[in-house]
């Protein structure tokens, strides 16, 4: 028989999170993490999903994605899921930043591998993982086929009217610039489950999909296309996130350097690091944040305002970009746990027939689920994102078809 496993790695730029699947029913074998790389209290967590194991943690040092992956190969070992399985049949990487060249999920090769490096300046925290990832894997497992699974590739449907920047056309020709859009997997998994949740095709319905998870981005899906998303060249663009500043005026680059006299690599720390909810607050994680403001803290307060603001204009833009929406769905860590901001980013938007039922809203569950009133013109949706599943099932096509 054919092997049916599909080892699914995630590399962050800090994380790798991974998940391996049985193909034949969608099953999980073993999912787990690795956080913290590259400091002295890296942990790794392994939870073995066959045969009832428990789930395994430590905590040390563990120096990079290469020594990472080595130590999640031997978790996998121990039960007897190691990566020199004969059941195993492709690994699936998620890649960032695919580019314009990728559009479909690829089997990687060198040429594949020089096209993921270039685009590195475009995807600083995240290309390189993905790479480390992937040259780790191919070491481990030569002989497997490892498949390239991009965040970008959903977005190539953008008009060229969303894409392009309005700059200098020949300049933005000559370095690529233009709008590649990220969490792809993420808006296309999702936006198919929204459309399963209301018993329609996904050709039939308009949905606006909000992933806000650490990094966080919106998109318009018309009929199954995107049409547009919040992030650009880099996953900086778009929302307000946990630690990057989203949407800004371009010229507070300049005045940061002539009059602030910050470096170039001083300012983009500044915003992919230093800036979004912990810039604003001191925290990026949404459940800190609440707390801060359930106690009163006006510094929380005003961050979670701030990036409510923001959310509430990508789904207004979204909204006339689309003309007409059938549903908005929410997703990934924060959109599928923080209930406050479902709530407050839909608040006051009943002219367009967004509304949301404060007892639905407060519902916790990992299954799909409508939180509008019961008759309401739009659905509004909590709708768990599964990159890892979606990655797989690329990957698993893709490898059976060749
Ligand atoms: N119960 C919760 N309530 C509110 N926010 C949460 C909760 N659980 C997770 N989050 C938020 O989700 C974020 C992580 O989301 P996730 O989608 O896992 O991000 P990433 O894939 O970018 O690491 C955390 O930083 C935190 O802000
Ligand atoms: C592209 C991106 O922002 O990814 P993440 O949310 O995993 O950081
Ligand atoms: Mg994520």
């Amino acid at each position: 028989m054919s092997p049916t496993r599909v080892l699914v790695l995630n590399s962050g730029s800090s994380s790798v999170k991974y998940q391996l699947l049985d193909m034949r029913d969608n099953s999980r074998l073993a999912v787990g993490l690795v956080e913290r790389i590259g400091e002295e209290t890296s942990r790794l967590k392994h939870t073995p999903l066959h045969g009832g194991g428990a789930t395994r943690e430590s905590t040390g040092p563990i120096p990079d994605h290469e020594a990472a992956l080595k130590a999640v190969s031997a978790e996998l070992a121990k039960d007897g899921l190691g990566l020199d399985s004969s059941e195993l049949a492709a690994i699936g990487h998620r890649v960032v930043h695919g580019g314009k060249s990728f559009t479909e999920p690829t089997v990687i090769d060198e040429a594949v591998l020089a096209e993921i490096e270039r685009l590195i300046p475009v995807a600083p925290l995240h290309n390189p993982a993905n790479l480390t990832g992937i040259r780790t894997a191919r070491a481990l497992r030569p002989d497997l086929p490892q498949v390239a699974v991009f965040d970008t590739a959903f977005h190539t449907t953008m008009p060229e009217s969303a894409a392009r920047y309005a700059i200098d056309v020949r300049t933005a020709d000559e370095y690529r610039i233009r709008r590649y859009g990220f969490h792809g997997t993420s808006h296309a998994f999702v936006s198919r489950a929204t459309a399963e949740l209301l018993g329609r095709a996904p050709e039939d319905v308009n949905v606006i999909v909000l992933h806000l998870g650490n990094g966080a981005s919106a998109s318009a899906v018309e009929k199954g296309r995107c049409v547009d998303t919040s992030m650009g060249l880099t996953p900086l663009e778009g929302l307000v996130m946990g630690t990057r500043s989203g949407d800004l005026d371009p010229a507070v680059i300049f005045h940061l350097a002539r009059v602030g006299g910050l470096s170039t690599d001083e300012i983009d720390t500044l915003l992919n690091k230093r800036s979004g909810l912990i810039g604003l607050c001191g925290d990026n994680d949404m459940r800190e944040i609440r707390r801060r403001v359930d106690e009163g803290d006006q510094q929380a307060q005003l961050a979670f305002d701030i990036y409510i603001h923001r959310l509430k204009k990508y789904i207004g833009a979204y909204y006339a970009v689309l003309g007409r929406v059938d549903a908005v769905a929410f997703t990934a860590g924060v959109g599928e746990n923080a209930a406050p901001v479902r709530e407050a980013a839909i608040a006051g938007l009943q002219e367009l027939g967004l509304a949301v039922d404060a007892e639905l809203n407060a519902v916790r569950s990992d299954e799909p689920r409508l939180i509008s009133p019961a008759g309401a013109r739009v659905a509004v949706a909590v709708v768990p994102t599964d990159e890892e599943l979606e990655i797989a099932a690329q990957t698993y096509a893709l490898v059976a078809r060749n």
